[in-house]
């Protein structure tokens, strides 16, 4: 299909800060911090290893807070909304809260950005500023928690574009590309925390025993084919051509133009369905919608949208509004929206050729 050109010169190379000397190889039963000592061992970005162990800690403390849900008060919502005038749920709060106790501290931070915080985030002057801005959205899919449904929290890590002065909303407002890291924890079943550096991606689940996270997935890969879609249904009176075209044929089946069954899967939580991408491929569209022109989509491009790409790339699967690289997009608010399709390659690279051939909006 002509349309591979499309991605094929955006192949996940890391770029940016990222492309440093790429580490040894990690084993399973590997905890993370042995992990993340070996990943630094070399390279001069050994802070971002401690970094990244304290980010590890928050998200343990977060997953107790998160499991004690219902039997503690942090159930429910505070009544107040985000800077997205979305309702905050306590644990949202309680969340933040955790992210920044246990990463301010150290001296690799200068400042952070969250999803429940409407202004950045500057390092009380106490501690060491660090080299790095740290993003984050605490608390993903917390219109779930009431429902013990699975949520998480996803984090980006960006290097302050200067190392003097205040740092600015503007030095977080850096593309995709220039993630040094990302990843997630999932709060299901099990615990997990997913992280790249920019070397591929490597999945730890939580032993509550030790309090460890051990090496159960190493160099996740995203199969480039697949027969699994993930995007709310009940959103497609307001989908563009390109997207009602792609669901429809989907929909179509085996007597449709793919001639193939798919499944649909919807979570409402993207943590959930990117972890399910990783594991074994589809498809998550939260694309543009008409209901409001000014709004390119629902998802966060900086803690939603860039660190999930970042992930999905490194796995050999592509992430795209439908007209370009998600980790391409120049940022120019730190709470901006971003149309979402990303996983398995080839269903991605049909997206957005289904775009290119749509007639201009
Ligand atoms: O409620 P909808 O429209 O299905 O949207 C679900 C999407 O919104 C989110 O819940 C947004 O995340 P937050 O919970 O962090 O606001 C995503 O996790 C999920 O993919």
């Amino acid at each position: 299909m002509a349309h591979r050109t499309v991605l094929a010169d955006q192949a996940p190379a890391p770029t940016g800060p990222a492309a440093g000397s790429a580490p040894g190889k990690p084993h399973m039963g590997t905890s993370f911090s042995e992990f993340n000592t070996g990943e630094f061992a070399v390279s001069p970005q050994t802070d971002l290893g401690v970094l990244l162990g304290q980010v590890a800690t928050a998200c343990k403390v977060i997953s107790a807070a998160v499991a004690r849900g219902p039997l503690s008060d942090a159930m429910g919502n505070t009544g107040t909304d985000n800077i997205q005038g979305e309702n905050q749920q306590k644990l949202d709060l309680i969340a933040n809260e955790l992210m920044i106790r246990w990463t301010e501290w150290g001296g690799q931070v200068a400042a952070m950005a969250s999803e429940e915080m409407a202004d950045i985030y500057r390092i009380p002057t106490q501690y060491r500023q660090g080299r790095y801005l740290l993003v984050f959205d605490p608390l993903d899919g917390s219109s779930n928690l009431d429902v013990n449904v699975s949520v998480g929290s996803i984090f980006s890590v960006l290097e302050r574009p200067h190392s003097e002065g205040e740092v600015e909303d503007a030095d977080f407002l850096q593309p995709g590309v220039m993630q040094v890291a990302a990843g997630y924890a999932l709060y299901g079943p099990a615990t997990m925390l997913v992280v790249t550096t920019g070397h591929g991606v490597n999945g730890f689940t939580l032993d509550e025993e030790t309090g460890e996270f051990i090496l159960t997935h190493p160099h996740l890969t995203i199969h480039p084919d697949t027969r699994e879609f993930a995007i709310n249904a009940s959103n497609a009176r307001m989908w563009e051509a390109p997207v009602i075209r792609y669901i429809d044929e989907c929909l179509a089946g085996v007597n449709g133009p793919r001639g193939e069954a798919f499944n649909m899967r919807w979570v409402a939580s993207m943590v959930a369905e990117i972890h399910r991408i990783l594991i074994r491929g589809g498809v998550f569209l939260y694309p543009k919608d008409n209901r409001d022109p000014t709004r390119p989509g629902k998802l966060r491009l900086m803690y939603e949208a860039n660190p999930m790409s970042f992930i999905v790339e490194q796995a050999g699967g592509a992430a795209s509004t439908g007209r370009e690289p998600i980790m391409q997009v120049q940022p120019q608010a730190l709470h901006q929206r971003v149309a979402v399709i990303m996983g398995s390659r080839n269903e991605v690279e049909r997206l957005v050729q289904y775009h290119l051939e749509a007639p201009a909006p």
